[in-house]
């Protein structure tokens, strides 16, 4: 069983010869978590991003997770999501559906994807009044700390620059305090309209796991694990949960550290 924290500790920074290796330990981890929230509070909240982590989510949809994971209890979201169709290459939950969530028995109504018929800021503004519905109805606590959403865990990529979710070094969205899901129209990374939670959202999360591999990303994640005395943090710098934060890296994103 993994180590529960009580309160904000130390992020653990976990690095593995292969990505193979990466995807074993994610997978307990995850599994772990699982096991502790289906127990504490009869549900699990699980936050995907898109890009690579979906792929190092594969050893969680074997044996022995495939079964023992009580995935009834999972309700799961997206950090950011493209505006575009369901279907299209381009979208985070074709993404996670082709290589996670149609391999495992999560209740369909429990996948809590955006409305791709409508437009970036409605997007956002309909997932954050289904989040709303969630707090209501007691899926998702609420942060006694921020009066933010508290997800149970954020499973999150990065991107080479040190984006998050579709939070970009120097945009202004990575400043947006108030809002709990808001929207690009610009992104520097195509496709340009997205929809994203915003920094306070993810940063009252109780977990996050930070999963990172390759080389073009080690600059960023050895800033990202420096002395942080930049003026300008990358907004990777600025992701610190409430509970605890691990970070799973390969040994090439972990050369430079
Ligand atoms: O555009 C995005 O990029 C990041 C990082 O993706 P990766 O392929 O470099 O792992 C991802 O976390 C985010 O969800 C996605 O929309």
């Amino acid at each position: 069983m993994a180590e529960m924290a009580v309160g904000k500790s130390k992020p653990k920074v976990n690095v593995f010869d292969s990505e193979e290796d990466l995807s074993v330990s994610l997978a307990k981890y995850t599994a772990d978590l699982s096991e502790h929230f289906a127990k504490d509070r009869g549900a699990f909240t699980v936050v995907l991003s898109g890009g690579y982590l979906i792929d190092c989510l594969r050893k969680l949809v074997e044996p022995p997770y495939l079964e023992t994971v009580d995935w009834r209890k999972w309700h799961v979201f997206w950090v950011d999501e493209r505006v575009v169709p369901k279907d299209h290459a381009d979208s985070n939950y074709k993404l996670a559906y082709d290589g996670f969530l149609s391999k495992v028995p999560i209740p369909s109504g429990q996948v809590y994807a955006i409305n791709d018929a409508l437009s970036a800021e409605g997007a956002a503004d309909d997932y954050e009044t289904c989040l709303k519905h969630l707090v209501d109805n007691g899926v998702i606590r609420l942060s006694t700390v921020t009066g933010f959403p508290k997800f149970d865990l954020q499973l999150l990529g990065m991107g080479p620059d040190g984006h998050v979710a579709s939070l970009f070094p120097g945009h202004p969205l990575v400043h947006e305090n108030k809002k709990w899901v808001t929207y690009i129209k610009d992104s520097p990374k195509p496709p340009p309209e997205r929809i994203t939670y915003t920094l306070p959202v993810i940063n009252s999360s109780a977990y996050i796991a930070l999963v990172i591999c390759g080389t073009k990303e080690a600059p960023a994640v050895q800033r990202a694990l420096g002395d942080g005395s930049e003026l300008d943090p990358l907004p990777v710098q600025m992701v610190s949960p409430e509970d605890a934060m691990a970070w799973f890296l390969d040994k090439d994103a972990a050369s430079m550290i």
